[in-house]
């Protein structure tokens, strides 16, 4: 089993209430209440921002050149192409990019982000990377969940751009570096003796990336 199937099934309980939170489902059928996703994507905004924070942490923390190249792929990803689509889509609620940055911190999006930060800065590079794993490989593994329902690129589905993005091919190879990034880093660095510590980080911020849907999912539950 890879290292990172080996962190999934360790944290298999986290890792579904993440994956199939009731969020993911309401972004594939159209449900989710306008409110929610906005929100989400407002805070998700934040979120990149302190993201591509953390990648340059791992640039940082890189032992090799190849490292440090791999990181700085990822805070590129981040700043030039996925923050893209949050400037695009808030666009039409006629949210500006600096509106957006503006917007006051949640408290869900300050725990998850601190947490990975912290767990970078004390941290190796492997510790920073499995910190960042059920965010970057966790939404490659929805959107292609997410893509394969009849209902999710259907005219009328709102959220069919957020999901195509998260689904085609550019995220999609995105995610497959890291992971086998990641694979590589464990082949060096990963020892039996860390392996207990490395799965609780992994738990850790798969359980606050839970937290992150659920802050929005109640936003829409209340407007509801
Ligand atoms: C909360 C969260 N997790 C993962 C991603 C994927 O980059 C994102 N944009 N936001």
């Amino acid at each position: 089993m890879s290292f990172f199937e080996r962190l999934k099934t360790e944290a298999s309980v986290e890792w579904r209430a993440y994956t199939e939170h009731p969020f993911t489902n309401g972004l594939a059928d159209g449900s989710l209440p306008e409110a929610a996703f906005r929100h989400y994507l407002v805070q998700d905004y934040l979120f990149l921002i302190e993201f591509a924070r953390a990648y340059a942490l791992a640039v940082y923390k890189s032992p090799r050149l190849a490292d440090m190249r791999e990181a700085a792929a990822g805070l590129s990803a981040i700043l030039d192409v996925e923050m893209n689509l949050h400037v695009k889509l808030c666009a039409e609620w006629g949210l500006s990019p600096s509106d957006l940055e503006q917007a006051p911190p949640a408290a869900e999006m300050l725990a998850y982000t601190r947490y990975v930060l912290d767990a970078g800065m004390r941290g190796d590079l492997l510790a920073l990377k499995v910190a960042l794993a059920p965010c970057v490989i966790g939404y490659a593994e929805i959107a292609t969940r997410l893509a394969s329902r009849p209902a999710a690129d259907a005219a009328s589905n709102a959220y069919r751009v957020w999901i195509a993005e998260y689904a085609g091919v550019p995220y999609q190879e995105v995610a497959a570096k890291a992971r086998t990034h990641m694979e590589h880093l464990a082949d060096l660095y990963a020892t039996p003796a860390r392996e207990a510590e490395l799965i609780a980080i992994f738990k850790e911020a798969t359980r606050l990336e839970a937290d992150f849907w659920e802050m929005a999912w109640r936003t829409g539950q209340a407007v509801a």
